[in-house]
């Protein structure tokens, strides 16, 4: 059945989503700050919201639509891998605690968008707790060239899409270094154990890390240079320092962000983040990327798994 689909966020995702809900025939609106429509204009008779703004637009645009009245069938989805650095917050968080009687889907997986918009061939995951909601938003949005699967642990499937935005930036230092494909390989398991570490501790399954969101993202972003979070840790690597490559990056790296508030939650919580710290240290210019490798060649000597 066709859907009204507004997608809020007109950067390269929310148009590369929007391109695919529309090619399976559904109405589709872009909306973003700069639109000549208000947003009680674009969301009449909507049924689902799409919301593709980067982590510093979420809580500004939640605000907005808080003051519009609206159907309570209407379907929100998340698809920004970021973190509240007020609260620490994922994104889906903070549209449930604001829209608690609407169902919330969580939209993440390896979509680099510049591929889907090259109408390569590509897979993700839509998970929510309502899952007759998560189902709508597969039917949306799958094709021939976008296979969409359901899961009932949105946590985790966001988790999964956030984290590893800070294992990117590491990826990119280590080929930037050109630290070889064993290095690589070491880095991205153990990217993943700190991962699914932390993840499990705020209450994520540890089987969704294995998965698209988790395993297949970190993937995807951690050997590509399409990638703006692998660009700024590859970048780093070569000498540049963080402002002169946020200068001429194309869009948001949200791992930059991410890194700060995992390395204060990890901290508080007492969680031992051993990549995330240098790469924060990285990003501070604290230490440079070969000090970074030697601190974590030098950690103390441990079995793989603790447990
Ligand atoms: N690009 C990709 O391949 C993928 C990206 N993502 C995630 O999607 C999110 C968006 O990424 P992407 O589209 O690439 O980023 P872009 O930088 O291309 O676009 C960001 C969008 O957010 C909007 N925005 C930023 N701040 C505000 C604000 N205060 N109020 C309203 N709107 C705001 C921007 O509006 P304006 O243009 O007006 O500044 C723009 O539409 C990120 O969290 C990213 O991690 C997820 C999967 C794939
Ligand atoms: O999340 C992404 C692909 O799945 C996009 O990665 P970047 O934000 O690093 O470009």
């Amino acid at each position: 059945m066709t859907k009204s689909v507004v997608i809020l966020g007109a950067g390269a995702w929310g148009s590369a989503l929007a391109t695919l809900a529309k090619i399976n025939g559904h109405k589709v609106h872009i909306w973003s700050r700069r639109d000549s429509q208000t947003l009680a204009e674009v969301l009449k008779d909507v049924d689902v919201i799409l919301s593709a703004v980067s982590m510093k637009g979420v809580r500004n645009v939640v605000s907005q639509l808080q003051c519009l009245p609206l159907s309570p069938e209407i379907i929100f989805v998340t698809a920004t891998k970021g973190l509240d650095p007020q609260t620490t917050c994922t994104p889906s968080q903070i549209w449930q605690e604001a829209f608690p009687n609407h169902p919330v889907v969580v939209l993440s997986g390896p979509n680099l968008s510049q591929e889907i918009q090259q109408e390569l061939p590509a897979a993700t995951v839509v998970a929510s707790n309502v899952v007759s909601a998560a189902e709508v938003v597969q039917l949306v949005f799958s094709s021939n060239r976008f296979r969409v699967y359901t899961n009932a642990d949105p946590l985790g499937v966001e988790l999964g899409g956030t984290l590893k935005n800070v294992m990117a930036i590491a990826a990119g230092v280590c080929d930037g270094l050109q630290l070889g494909t064993n290095a690589k390989a070491a880095l991205l398991t153990r990217g993943l154990t700190e991962m699914v570490r932390i993840g499990v501790h705020w209450g994520a399954k540890q089987e969704t890390f294995y998965g698209l969101s988790g395993l297949g993202d970190l993937l995807a972003t951690g050997n590509s240079p399409l990638s703006r979070n692998y660009q700024v840790g590859y970048q780093l690597a070569c000498g540049k320092t963080l402002t002169e490559i946020l200068t001429h990056l194309q869009g948001t790296a949200e791992g930059i962000n991410t890194t700060k508030v995992l390395m204060l939650r990890s901290k508080q919580q007492n969680i031992s983040m051993p990549i995330t710290e240098q790469v924060y240290r990285l990003l501070q210019a604290e230490v440079t990327p070969r000090q970074a490798l030697l601190e974590l060649m030098l950690r103390d000597i441990k079995p793989e798994y603790n447990d």
